[in-house]
C-alpha cells in the first residue's frame, strides 16, 4: 500500500458542527441576501452569478430562487459563491467567529507539521472554506491548507469529482485520504481510488465500506498518520 502523502477533508460534519453550518451561517446568509443584492447591483461578479440564477430557473425572481435553494440546502453553484461573499462580509465587519471540532486544529497542525499536504473540499464555496479555516476559536487555520476545492470539481457524490481533484493536486489517488461523514461520497472517493475514513460525530452509525473514527487523533491512529 502506498504511503499516504494527502489528506482532503470535507466540512460540515466532518470538521465543523452540522448545526454550526445549518443554524448559523445559512441563516445569517438567508436574512441578508435582500440587502446585500441591493447594496451589490453593480457589482459584475455579483450579477454574473444573478445570470446563471436566471438561467438555472427562468421566469422567477432571482431573490426568490436564492431563498428557495437556501430552504431546500441546495448545492447550487451560484447560491453557494453568492453565500460565501455575505459571510465574507460579516467576517470582516468581525463578530463572527467559526465553529471547529476541538480535536480538529491540533490534529491539522500536526498533520502539516508532518508534511502531509492538506486540502478541503466542499459543496461551500473556495472562498467560503477559507473563511471557516481563517476564523476558528483556535486561530486561523487556513495557512495548513494547500488549496480548496469546490463543486467546479463536480458533485461530491461522483467518483469523477475525485479522479478530477487528484489529478488537480498532482497525486495518485492511492496516496489521497478522504475524511467525511457522509457515506455516498466516500464511496465516490473510494471508486476513484482514494483511501476513505468517516468520521463518525454525535454517535453517528457507522457504514460497513469504510474504516470509521470518531474523532481526528483516532482518524490517526487508526489511518497510520502522526498522532496530534
Ligand atoms: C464552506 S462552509 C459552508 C458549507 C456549505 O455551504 C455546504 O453546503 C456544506 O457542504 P459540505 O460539502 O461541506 O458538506
Ligand atoms: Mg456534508
Amino acid at each position: 500500500m502506498l504511503p499516504l502523502v494527502a489528506v482532503v477533508t470535507s466540512l460540515e460534519g466532518t470538521t465543523t458542527p452540522l448545526s454550526f453550518i445549518r443554524d448559523v451561517l445559512f441563516p445569517l446568509a438567508r436574512e441578508r441576501f435582500p440587502a446585500f443584492l441591493q447594496a451589490h447591483e453593480d457589482d459584475p461578479v455579483v450579477l454574473a452569478e444573478l445570470a446563471e440564477v436566471r438561467r438555472m430557473a427562468p421566469g422567477r425572481p432571482e431573490l426568490q430562487t436564492l431563498l428557495h435553494w437556501t430552504d431546500r440546502d441546495s448545492k447550487a453553484r451560484p447560491l453557494k459563491v453568492l453565500q460565501g461573499m455575505i459571510w465574507r462580509e460579516a467576517y470582516g465587519a468581525g463578530g463572527l467567529v467559526c465553529a471547529i471540532y476541538p480535536d480538529v486544529p491540533p490534529a491539522l497542525r500536526r498533520w502539516a507539521a508532518a508534511g502531509l499536504r492538506l486540502y478541503s473540499f466542499s459543496h461551500g464555496s473556495t472562498e467560503a472554506q477559507r473563511l471557516i479555516f481563517g476564523h476558528s476559536p483556535a486561530g486561523d487555520l487556513s495557512g495548513l491548507f494547500r488549496g480548496c476545492f469546490d463543486t467546479r470539481v463536480g458533485n461530491k457524490r461522483e467518483p469523477e469529482s475525485f479522479s478530477r481533484l487528484a489529478i488537480g493536486m498532482g497525486l495518485p489517488p492511492a496516496e489521497i485520504l478522504y475524511l467525511s461523514n457522509d457515506e455516498a461520497e466516500l464511496d465516490a472517493a473510494a471508486t476513484a481510488g482514494m483511501r476513505t475514513c468517516q468520521v463518525l460525530r454525535n454517535d453517528a452509525p457507522p457504514v460497513e465500506q469504510h474504516p470509521s473514527a470518531t474523532d481526528f487523533p483516532a482518524v490517526a491512529a487508526l489511518m497510520g498518520l502522526p498522532t496530534p
